[in-house]
């Protein structure tokens, strides 16, 4: 389904959910257009597992790893997966707001320089300073076709207290805000997952919290203005 709509011109919506959807969705929007993919990935994690170095064994650490070429020999067989093939450049994934990695992790995001941004960056740069850079990086001439995965657990447990793995010390819904205003202003969006969203996790005070952070995320890469509420 993200293959169709996003062959027709049109930009995926994707909403979760546990992140290894995104695998599906980036492969989906892979196919799915002519030119190559950009994948910026906002996150508390960096989502490099593979099955055998993951710590938990939960596929929601494994799906960036599944889709990059470059760690194609790291991953035992997996059955089940063959419909899958990694179709990404590892220099064309991009990170902001990590700040819980495993061992494994850590060693590919230095093996392979990647465009890895922490929340030490944002405190460092400044979050507007920190996702040019991550989309300089990772779509140097904006000519590639950009997937959004934005992991709820990427804001403060404050802005996103329903979600499976919080780690303190994230992203304001400003910060997320602003991340979207950059990336909707670079006309290239054509693929958005918003994940790791769970309302069972806490009372209807913190699910609605959660919810609303997520609408926010999302009417904001769509065109709405913090100064005056209308779309543009
Ligand atoms: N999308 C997520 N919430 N990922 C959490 C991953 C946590 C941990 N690194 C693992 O591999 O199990």
């Amino acid at each position: 389904m993200v293959k169709e709509v996003v062959s027709s011109g049109r930009i995926a919506v994707n909403l979760g959910g546990d992140h290894s959807v995104a695998v599906g969705t980036v492969d989906g929007h892979s196919r799915g257009t002519d030119k190559r993919v950009s994948l910026l990935w906002v996150d508390a994690h960096a989502d490099l597992n593979t099955s055998s170095s993951s710590p938990s064994g939960n596929a929601h650490g494994m799906p960036v790893s599944l889709l990059v070429k470059e760690l194609e020999e790291d991953w035992p067989d997996t059955p089940a997966m063959e419909w899958q093939r990694p179709r990404l450049l590892i220099n064309n994934v991009g990170f902001i707001g990590l700040r819980d990695l495993d061992p494994y992790e850590r060693e590919v995001l230095k093996r392979f320089n990647v465009a890895a941004y922490g929340m030490e960056e944002v405190d460092r740069y400044g979050i507007v300073e920190v996702t040019k850079m991550a989309l300089n990086r990772i779509n140097p001439d904006g000519v590639n076709a950009l997937h959004l995965s934005f992991d709820v657990d990427s804001l403060d447990i404050h802005e996103a207290p329903c979600t499976g793995t919080p780690v303190r010390g994230g992203l304001s819904l400003r910060e997320a805000m602003q991340v979207m205003e950059i990336v909707r202003d670079t006309g290239t969006l054509s693929a958005l997952d918003v994940v790791e969203i769970n309302p069972l996790l806490g009372n209807d005070r913190q699910a609605e919290t959660t919810v609303r952070a997520a609408v926010h995320v999302i009417k904001t890469l769509f065109g709405r203005c913090r100064f005056d509420s209308a779309p543009s």
